[in-house]
């Protein structure tokens, strides 16, 4: 008999009670959340849960803008009329927004569980600096990095919106102010509010950690939080920071930094209290181990990423931004159609895993256009 590759590991060896299915994602920009986008996308296909995606043909919940509720499918044309609210009837909200809690409370049950994801600010920026060299205006005029971080008021204008990307952008995508000056009580005061709402903050530089912590706190099973890396950028369009523009950016991202230090170690305080240094390496193992079992079973050359002219499927291929270079997966081929499914939607990048959610979820629609998958 030949062994399945997916068998059934419903909720072993998890806390008592039912997975939990309410989840708010608050999808922070340049920091791994692509990579828990596809967790989470998975596991609602998977158990039929309802998603809030973006309206129409829109990408992502009104970003830069506030979110608002009519940005979800669904619930326009319901806000407006005086004492109606829209239905609490989606489980999962996951694309990128800016924060804003009494919205969000419209399209989300009350019962929500709300998480989101940190990245060291000084890589954060430096992801954004590439990814979105050729859209904010700040990063446009700039020939590299250190010449932004040496002299950031050249370049950066705070009243063209565009330039969210390059000031404490994770900040601003928890609604608060980029520009507003470091005051202690400030910081304090927003730093306590993201932890009044949000259950719980990953790191991307321990991402393992994190998930190893989400899946306790979701009552998940191990494949449900197993997933590739996904949206990383090639070697060479990363650029090598000296010590001297690392300081620069912490202290121009300094309340990205306040934010990321904070989580940080809150992060680690969490995973202290709960598992223990020998039960943590355990369960970060077993979650790796999984990782490089599909990566063999999926991944054609050993799961190497690959650019996007080595993608032989299209609906494989990333999106592509300014100077990044933006690494997909290649199947390998010959899978059956089991193992096929579940494959693809491992290595499907973000846009056109929306656009197969929002078909699925809304049939009669007109379908999302991925414009570059017909390049
Ligand atoms: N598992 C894991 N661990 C650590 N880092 C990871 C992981 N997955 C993705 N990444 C890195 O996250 C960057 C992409 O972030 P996002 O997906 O949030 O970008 S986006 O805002 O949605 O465009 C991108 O960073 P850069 O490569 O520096 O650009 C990815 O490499």
């Amino acid at each position: 008999m030949v062994a399945c590759a997916f068998p059934p590991r419903l909720f072993g060896g998890q806390a008592k009670g039912p997975p939990v299915t309410n989840i708010m994602f608050l999808k922070t920009h340049k920091t791994a959340s692509s990579t828990v986008l596809n967790i989470l996308y998975r596991f609602a296909e998977t158990h039929n849960l309802s998603v809030a995606l973006p309206a129409g043909l829109h990408v992502h919940l009104g970003y830069p803008r506030l979110f608002l509720a009519r940005y979800v499918e669904g619930v326009e044309g319901v806000e407006g009329v005086e004492g109606v609210q829209p239905q609490h009837h989606f489980n999962i909200m996951c694309n990128h927004l800016r924060f804003n809690l009494p919205e969000v409370q419209k399209v989300m049950p009350n019962n929500t569980f709300y998480f989101s994801i940190l990245r060291n600010p000084v890589f954060q920026l430096e992801s954004s600096f590439i990814y979105y060299k050729t859209y904010a205006p700040a990063f446009l005029r700039a020939p590299s990095l250190d010449a932004f971080l040496a002299s950031p008021r050249t370049f950066y204008n705070d009243s063209l919106l565009k330039n969210v990307y390059a000031k404490n952008n994770m900040w601003f995508d928890f609604g608060f102010d980029p520009n507003a000056p470091r005051e202690e009580g400030y910081v304090r005061a927003r730093i306590a509010e993201v932890e009044r709402r949000f259950q719980l903050v990953l790191i991307a530089e321990h991402l393992d950690e994190s998930l190893v912590l989400l899946r306790r706190r979701l009552r998940w099973a191990l494949d449900d939080v197993v997933a590739f890396r996904i949206n990383a950028r090639s070697a060479r369009s990363v650029t090598r920071l000296t010590p001297e523009t690392r300081e620069r950016a912490r202290s121009w991202c300094a309340l990205d930094w306040r934010l990321y230090e904070h989580f940080n170690r809150s992060l680690w305080g969490q995973l202290r209290a709960e598992l223990g240094p020998r039960q943590l390496r355990g369960e970060v193992e077993r979650l790796r181990a999984r990782r490089r079992e599909l990566a063999t079973l999926c991944l054609q050359d050993g799961g190497a990423p690959r650019n996007r002219t080595q993608i032989r499927d299209p609906r494989l291929r990333p999106y592509q931004s300014g100077k990044a270079d933006i690494l997909g997966y290649n199947l390998r081929p010959g899978l059956d159609n089991q193992t096929l499914r579940v494959c693809q939607r491992l290595v499907m990048p973000e846009l056109q895993y929306m656009a197969h959610l929002y078909a699925l979820q809304f049939p009669e629609k007109p379908r999302k256009n991925i414009p570059f998958l017909g390049e």
